[in-house]
């Protein structure tokens, strides 16, 4: 089956253009991961960024929540700091912590470390894909990658971050070097998101996670630009979707990076962001938390979101962030079914 021919039957691509859909389509941010004892199992022994590495455990991983919910889309099981690792840089994820960093991104002569991101370097990614491919049938595949601000939270940091201390300190101390990292970033976020696209992903994501400690206009001055050259690479050739935590202030201004999607947190009720980017379809936006309710209240606001998306012109649901490790599966199936049931024509 081409391309094109999925993208008339799945209502998650259906949705991502603003069309018509069946139902409305599911899918987790984090969907695969601790949440699920099968995860845990596969992933026993291996390292998560040797997890990546291995194309047959990616191709599993990526499965098991497609198979266990029977979710309206697959998420590429990779990580935003895979392409950093592939050109070099000295990168581990500390389980419980997130990435860390050897060797920090910090002045003009570490520049030189960033060099292009090659497909040769993450053979991997194309195998990955094309298993996956073979095995998805019908349900689409999404790729991603980090944006700048967000890989720079981690690489300039070098660890997870609470202020963003470094990264902001140069963005005002010294804007050149803040922009010249933030580029070659994007030029390697921007090639990881074409191999994943080349290799067979029906539609991407851009992480801009962190993207909510920034000002509006810090973000349009240092962030923006380079989001936007991040997306540039597939621009246009699969439908993609843009998001950030606690971004609520930022709505107008990373809708300007021009993804056709916007994903909401659960701060921002639907409503407001639907009158806020008129016309344009969002993905969201249920508190992660919820999930780890009873099932009545757990329910009630899945309801709440989706009347609170009446009006979105393509409503994709999700959660306001990642799945939280300690959610039980039964739920997300729960929620699954139930947006399924509760919208189906
Ligand atoms: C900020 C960020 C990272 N990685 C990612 C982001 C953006 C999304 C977000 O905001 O959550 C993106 C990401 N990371 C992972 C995926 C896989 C696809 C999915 O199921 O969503 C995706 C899309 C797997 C992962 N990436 C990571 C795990 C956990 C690894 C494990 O099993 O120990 C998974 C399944 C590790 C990771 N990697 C990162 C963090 C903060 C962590 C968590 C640290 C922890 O809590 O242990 C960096």
């Amino acid at each position: 089956m081409t391309t094109t021919d999925t993208a008339a039957t799945s209502p998650f691509l259906a949705a991502c253009r603003g069309e018509k859909v069946s139902h409305t389509p599911v899918w987790f941010m984090r969907q695969a991961g601790r949440s699920l004892p099968e995860y845990k199992e596969a992933r026993a022994g291996t390292t998560m960024l040797d997890a990546c590495a291995n194309p047959e455990l990616v191709c599993e991983i990526t499965m098991q929540p497609v198979r266990r919910y029977g979710v309206d889309a697959a998420v590429f099981f990779s990580d935003i700091v895979v392409p950093l690792r592939a050109i070099g840089i000295d990168v581990e994820i500390v389980p419980g912590t997130g990435p860390v960093i050897a060797n920090p991104v910090r002045t003009e002569a570490d520049l030189k470390r960033l060099r292009d991101l090659e497909p040769d370097d993450v053979p991997y990614i194309t195998e990955a894909i094309g298993l996956l491919r073979r095995e998805l049938g019908e349900t689409p595949l999404i790729g991603f990658a980090g944006a700048p601000f967000t890989l720079a939270s981690y690489l300039v940091e070098g660890a997870p971050s609470r202020n963003y201390t470094h990264s902001k300190t140069m963005m005002r101390s010294q804007p050149d070097l803040w922009n010249a990292i933030a580029s070659r970033l994007a030029a390697i976020a921007g090639q990881f998101l074409r191999v994943q696209v080349d290799a067979g992903a029906q539609a991407v994501q851009l992480f801009d996670s962190w993207a909510g400690a920034l000002s509006e206009s810090d973000y349009r001055r240092l962030a923006l630009p380079h989001s936007r050259a991040t997306l540039a690479s597939v621009a246009g050739e699969v439908p993609s979707i843009h998001f950030g935590v606690g971004t609520t202030h930022l709505l107008e201004a990373m809708s300007e990076v021009g993804t056709d999607v916007m994903g909401i947190d659960w701060r921002t009720p639907l409503s407001q962001a639907a009158k806020r980017l008129p016309g344009r379809p969002l993905q969201g936006n249920l508190d992660p938390t919820a999930a780890l309710a009873d099932p009545k209240p757990m329910l009630a606001e899945v309801d709440e979101v989706l009347s609170e998306a009446a009006r979105v012109p393509g409503h994709i649901f999700n959660l306001g962030h990642g799945v939280l490790p300690e959610t039980n599966p039964d739920a997300l199936k729960r929620i699954t079914d139930h947006v399924h049931e509760k919208t189906a024509e």
